[in-house]
């Protein structure tokens, strides 16, 4: 099963991540990556930070001659930032602890309970981990797995669907969000609401406050059977749901019709079964957003996601000094107003990870071909029996 770590700290020196269980002979093209890691940094809705970095993933091992070799895979992410934090963040040496100390926490941040809890006076110390900042080396990560997936011709797209109070009411298709999403400067495919968007972001500006969102994830051409409905830590969506959940911000996961499926009678809301010798077997609706029983059903996999707003606010909230229990108001560190477009760009990368975990799980990990030959001949038995005619969704 691959795995993965990060570590680094949001203005120390570098974020660290490395990856276990590619296999080999997988080819990789780092500008891939490098794009993944640009998108990340867009958005309408973002602070100062990201006019600093530039993004760029430096591959340390496990890969030669843009070839994977099946050993971990270290990659690493510059903080240009680090240059101006040098004084408070470097690792090793003295450091000044006292000028930059953050002592009044931001509700909604993790700096309360996290000082609280590792007995911490400077809320730098949490903040400076919890930032999402980490995000940038998800990302690197799920960039590798798309290249791995690619392969297979899985896709993956994401746009935002919803800011604040406004909600795309649209259903548009998988090509089409890809197609258009990056020439939005808030991921949104729709130019109605586009404008909605930015106005909204543009408002909470203004009013020197925050914005969450909606965003909602496209998977396209995953066989059926990845996942598993026999333990628990083997269904899809669950694993789906834990990478998403812990994404910093986002408080919510759905599937297909998601919250809807609770107001529906069960004739609504199950995806009924047919069969004709054209198609193989094949379904009419994706209303459970192509997931059933922990496994792909061959159908696009849809996945909505809900972010709160940014809990740092330029005026900010009620809050407590940590240390001398005084009311104050809230720490104001630099700060964006939305990131719900980063965020889309983040969940994706993290399915993407998830969707490849499994699919190794199916059709093992130790190098290209023997996957590659493992997930044709079970094509192969599929089609035989006369239950497939091709990848659904192809
Ligand atoms: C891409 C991205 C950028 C973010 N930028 C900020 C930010 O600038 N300021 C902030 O207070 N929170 C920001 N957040 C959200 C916080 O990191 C998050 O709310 C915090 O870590 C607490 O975690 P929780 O909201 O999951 O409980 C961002 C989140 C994401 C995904
Ligand atoms: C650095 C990133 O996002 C950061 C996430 C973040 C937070 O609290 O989560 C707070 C801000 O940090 P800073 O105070 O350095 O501007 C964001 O810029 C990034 O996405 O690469």
């Amino acid at each position: 099963m691959i795995r993965y770590l990060t570590s680094g700290e949001s203005h120390g020196q570098c974020l660290t991540a490395i990856i276990e269980g590619m296999p080999a002979n997988l080819k990789i093209n780092i500008e891939n990556i490098n794009k993944e890691l640009k998108k990340r940094q867009l958005g309408y809705g973002r602070g100062d930070r990201m006019k600093i970095e530039n993004d760029r993933a430096i591959i340390l091992s496990g890969v030669r001659g843009n070839i994977t070799l099946g050993s971990p895979i270290a990659i690493q992410i510059q903080n240009k930032d680090f240059d101006n934090w040098k004084e408070y963040m470097n690792p090793i040496g003295d450091i000044d602890l006292e000028s930059k100390k953050v002592t009044k926490a931001r509700p909604g941040h993790a700096d309360l309970v996290g000082a609280l809890k590792y007995n911490f006076e400077d809320i730098r110390n949490v903040l400076e981990r919890s930032s999402a900042r980490e995000t940038a080396a998800r990302v690197a990560i799920g960039a590798i797995c798309k290249e791995f997936l690619s392969n297979f011709n899985i896709k993956f797209t994401s746009h935002v669907v919803g800011i604040g109070q406004y909600e795309l009411d649209k259903n548009y298709d998988f090509k089409y969000i890809s197609d258009n999403v990056e020439n939005s400067s808030v991921r949104c495919v729709d130019k109605f609401y586009e404008q909605k968007f930015i106005d909204e972001i543009n408002k909470a500006k203004e009013n020197r406050d925050t914005l969450g969102g909606i965003i909602e994830i496209r998977i396209q051409n995953i066989p059926l059977g990845v996942g598993s409905y026999v333990h628990y830590d083997k269904k899809l969506d669950a694993n789906l749901a834990l990478e998403l959940m812990s994404i910093q911000g986002i408080k919510g996961v759905e599937f297909g019709l998601g919250f809807k499926l609770g107001k529906v009678f069960g004739s609504k809301a199950q995806d009924q079964i047919y069969y004709s010798k054209e198609k193989g077997i094949y379904r009419n609706t994706n209303n459970l957003g192509g997931i059933e029983g922990g496994m792909s059903t061959g159908e696009e996999i849809i996945i909505r996601c809900v972010m709160k707003p940014i809990p740092t606010l330029y005026t900010p909230l009620n809050s407590i000094d940590i240390n001398t229990l005084e009311n104050y108001k809230a720490s104001v560190e630099r700060s964006d107003n939305c990131a719900v477009p980063a965020a889309s760009v983040v969940a994706e990368n993290v399915c993407a990870f998830v969707i490849a975990k499994f699919f190794m799980y199916k059709f093992g990990n130790d190098n290209m071909d023997d996957i590659l030959s493992n997930y044709e001949n079970y094509l192969e038995r599929l089609k035989e029996k006369g239950w497939i005619k091709n990848l659904k969704s192809t």
